[in-house]
C-alpha cells in the first residue's frame, strides 16, 4: 500500500458553515505533507478530521486501508503534535513520555527503555529527570514530538507546532523535526501558515482557501506553476506582483497599466483574453541599462539588508524588486528593469485562472 491517508469527497459542516467542500487528497506512506493557507481556511479542520477530534459530514477517510469514519480518535493510531505542547506540568520529561504507554499498562522496566531509546533518537537523554519548567522552548517542543514518537503512530499530525517559538529557534526546529522524520522515515501532516515554512518542510504542499484545495504538489512546481493568481500570490515572499493588462495588436506583445502604459513584447504568442493580469515575482526582475529595458519605473522606496536589496515602485500598482547586488539609487529615480519571458505568468482577470501562452 502506497498511500498511508487517503480522503475522497471529504465535506465538513459547522451546522450551516461550509468548513471542508469536496476535499480529495491522497498522502503517500513516508511523505512530509504540509497544509497551508491564510486563518479560517480550513486547514486545522482537515487536520483535526483526520485525527477524529471532528466527524466529517460526507465523504470517505482511509488510513492504512481501513475506513476510519466513525472510528474514535484513540484507535486510529495518529499522534497529534500541538503548538502549546500540552505537557504535564507535575510529570518529569520521561513520566511525560511514557505516560501513553503506563495507562495502556506497559511494564516500568519497558516503558523506561522506550523512553531512554526515543531520547537519544531526539536529544534527550539528559534531561530525562527534569520537569517542563526546567526547559527551554525547543526542549519542550522536542518532548512534545518525543511524546508522540513512542507511540510509534501510523502518521504523525503537527497542528502549528513551532508557532509560540522565536524566529531563530522555529528555523531550527524546522530542520530538525524534517530530519526526525526522515530518520524515522514516518508520515507526516502539517498544519501551517507559513508558506516559507510549507515549502521548506513539504514534499508535497496542499494550499487551501475557504475550505478548498486551491492546488497541490511538489514544493517547486507550485512555485513554478501556479494555477491561479491566490497560488501565485500566496507562494513566494515577498509576495508576486501582479499588473493588469491588455493583449497588445501584434499578438506578441501585452501592455500593461502601470498607471502609465508600457508595452512588453514576447517571444511567443499573448492569449486572446480580453483582460489579463501579469504575474512577475520580484526575484525575476532585473536593473539593466537603459537601451536593455523592458519596463521603466520611479523609485519610491530602497530597503537593504547587506545580502539583499529590496526596490520598490511608485506606480499604482506598486512593484517590488528584489536584488542580490547593492543599489545607490536615489527616491523619483527612473529605473530600467528586464525579466527573462518565461519567468512571466498570466491570469484571465475575470477568472483568476492561469492562461498558458500554448493554449492560445
Ligand atoms: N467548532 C466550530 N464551529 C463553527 N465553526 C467553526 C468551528 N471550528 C472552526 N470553525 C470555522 O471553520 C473555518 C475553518 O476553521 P479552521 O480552524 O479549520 O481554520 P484554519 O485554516 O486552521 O485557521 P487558523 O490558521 O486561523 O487556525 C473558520 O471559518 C472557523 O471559524
Amino acid at each position: 500500500m502506497t498511500h498511508q491517508i487517503e480522503l475522497s469527497g471529504v465535506n465538513k459542516y459547522y451546522g450551516a458553515y461550509h468548513a471542508l467542500r469536496d476535499i480529495d487528497l491522497k498522502i503517500k506512506k513516508g511523505s512530509f505533507v504540509a497544509l497551508v493557507g491564510p486563518s479560517g481556511c480550513g486547514k486545522s479542520t482537515l487536520l483535526r478530521s483526520l485525527a477524529g477530534l471532528e466527524t466529517i459530514s460526507a465523504g470517505d477517510l482511509v488510513i492504512a486501508g481501513e475506513r476510519m469514519n466513525n472510528v474514535p480518535p484513540r484507535k486510529r493510531d495518529l499522534a497529534m503534535v500541538f503548538q502549546s505542547y500540552a505537557l504535564y506540568p507535575h510529570m518529569t520529561v520521561e513520566q511525560n513520555l511514557t505516560y501513553s504507554l503506563r495507562i495502556r499498562g506497559m511494564k516500568k522496566a519497558e516503558t523506561k527503555k522506550a523512553a531512554e531509546e526515543v531520547a537519544a533518537t531526539t536529544g534527550l537523554s539528559n534531561l530525562l529527570h527534569r520537569y517542563p519548567r526546567e526547559l527551554s522552548g525547543g526542549q519542550r517542543q522536542r518532548v512534545a514530538m518525543s511524546r508522540a514518537i513512542i507511540r510509534n503512530p501510523k502518521a504523525f499530525l503537527f497542528d502549528e507546532p513551532l508557532s509560540n517559538l522565536d524566529a531563530a529557534l522555529r528555523v531550527h526546529m524546522r530542520k530538525e523535526i524534517r530530519t526526525l522524520h526522515d530518520r524515522l522515515g514516518a508520515t507526516s501532516v502539517y498544519v501551517t501558515h507559513d508558506q516559507i515554512e510549507a515549502m521548506t518542510m513539504a514534499d508535497h504542499v496542499v494550499v487551501m482557501r475557504q475550505g478548498v484545495i486551491e492546488q497541490q504538489g511538489a514544493p517547486l512546481d507550485l512555485y513554478d506553476r501556479p494555477v491561479n493568481k491566490f497560488v501565485a500570490g500566496f507562494i513566494g515572499s515577498p509576495a508576486m506582483n501582479f499588473i493588469p493588462a491588455l493583449p497588445g495588436p501584434d499578438g506578441r506583445s501585452l501592455i500593461l497599466d502601470l498607471g502609465t502604459q508600457q508595452v512588453v513584447t514576447l517571444d511567443r504568442p499573448v492569449p486572446q483574453v480580453s483582460k489579463l493580469i501579469v504575474g512577475l515575482r520580484p526575484e525575476h526582475l532585473r536593473i539593466v541599462p537603459d537601451h536593455d529595458a523592458m519596463l521603466r519605473l520611479p523609485v519610491a522606496v530602497v530597503e537593504s539588508t547587506g545580502s539583499t536589496t529590496y526596490i520598490t515602485s511608485a506606480t499604482v500598482p506598486e512593484i517590488s524588486v528584489v536584488v542580490g547586488e547593492r543599489q545607490t539609487l536615489s527616491h523619483g529615480q527612473v529605473i530600467g528593469l528586464s525579466f527573462d519571458p518565461r519567468h512571466l505568468h498570466l491570469f484571465d482577470q475575470e477568472t483568476e485562472q492561469r492562461i498558458d501562452a500554448e493554449r492560445a
